[in-house]
């Protein structure tokens, strides 16, 4: 999907949300545990009631391999039913050496290989630039860089001030930024972070980023849209277990779909 189209679906739909599929099988109502595939169950309907309201979809490829085979076949399932539309996010955080990274972007991207055929992957910088490139050679492909994350551990490294006067995220920020070009590449940024947006604005004034950490973990949708928009909207602000578990009986759709329209309430405002 291209940047261009991903913009046009934001101001069509007033709407810059991403919803996070964490789908944990023992979080998933009762009543669903009879189908076959429980987690594409529930999925299909969180997708149902929340696909008006959002522009992106990002399972967190944990909460499907801790199932085995199953949770990816649920996984293959789950990303075929996503409308055409929305911008898809494998959160799998991947990154090793080059030959090895090559094959993880089969895995997301190559359909024909793994069945699955995302729009984007989330990628850890710590390995350089021989292990984000081979998923950079896929025309249309998003790779997804950590810059600056939501937890509390984004403390250990993250933030570390280098001798040249960088910290660590800016020197992610400041190298890899024309691996890429903000048509491929795009930062993860925590909204629990907000604080740091103008200053990583200054980096990267045109990319997109993808900012977890509303809902939650408490991040500020209000702060994160002040100091982190630019023209184009460059953001996709994700919430998962604040809208996916919104309500845990057989009402959750109702429950997700009031979660998720009340954030995109909030982002018509913003744009
Ligand atoms: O890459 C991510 O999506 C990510 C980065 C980050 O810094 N913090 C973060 O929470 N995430 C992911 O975003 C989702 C947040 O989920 P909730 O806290 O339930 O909204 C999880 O899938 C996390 O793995």
């Amino acid at each position: 999907m291209t940047k261009q189209e991903i913009v046009q679906q934001i101001f069509q739909k007033k709407s810059y949300l991403c919803v996070g599929l964490d789908t944990d099988i023992q979080k998933v109502p009762k009543h669903l545990l009879e189908y076959a595939d429980p987690v594409f169950e529930f999925n299909k309907r969180i997708i149902d009631a929340t696909k008006e309201y959002c522009v992106a979809y990002k399972p967190n490829i944990a909460f499907y391999e801790a199932m085995g085979s199953k949770g990816w076949e649920s996984l293959r399932k789950t990303l075929e039913y996503i409308p055409k539309e929305c911008f898809t996010i494998a959160d799998a955080k991947r990154g090793d050496i080059g030959n090895t990274s090559g094959l993880y972007a089969r895995t997301f991207f190559d359909k024909e290989s793994s069945g699955l055929d995302f729009d984007s992957v989330t990628v850890a910088p710590y390995m350089g630039h021989d292990s984000i490139l081979p998923f950079l050679e896929y025309p249309g492909k998003w790779v997804i860089l950590l810059a600056l994350t939501s937890n509390p551990g984004a403390m250990d490294f993250q933030e570390i001030q280098l001798p040249d006067g960088d910290m660590i995220f800016e020197k992610v920020l400041n190298t890899s930024k024309n691996w890429g070009s903000s048509e491929s590449l795009m930062y993860v940024v925590g909204a629990t972070r907000a604080e740091r947006l103008q200053q990583i604005r200054k980096i990267v004034p045109d990319h997109f980023l993808l900012i977890p950490g509303v809902g939650a973990q408490g991040g500020s949708l209000a702060d994160v849209s002040k100091y982190g928009m630019n023209k184009d909207c460059g953001l996709l602000v994700n919430s998962s277990r604040g809208i996916i578990y919104a309500r845990s009986d057989e009402h959750f759709e109702e429950a997700a779909a009031e979660e998720a329209k009340k954030i995109q309430t909030e982002m018509q405002g913003f744009l």
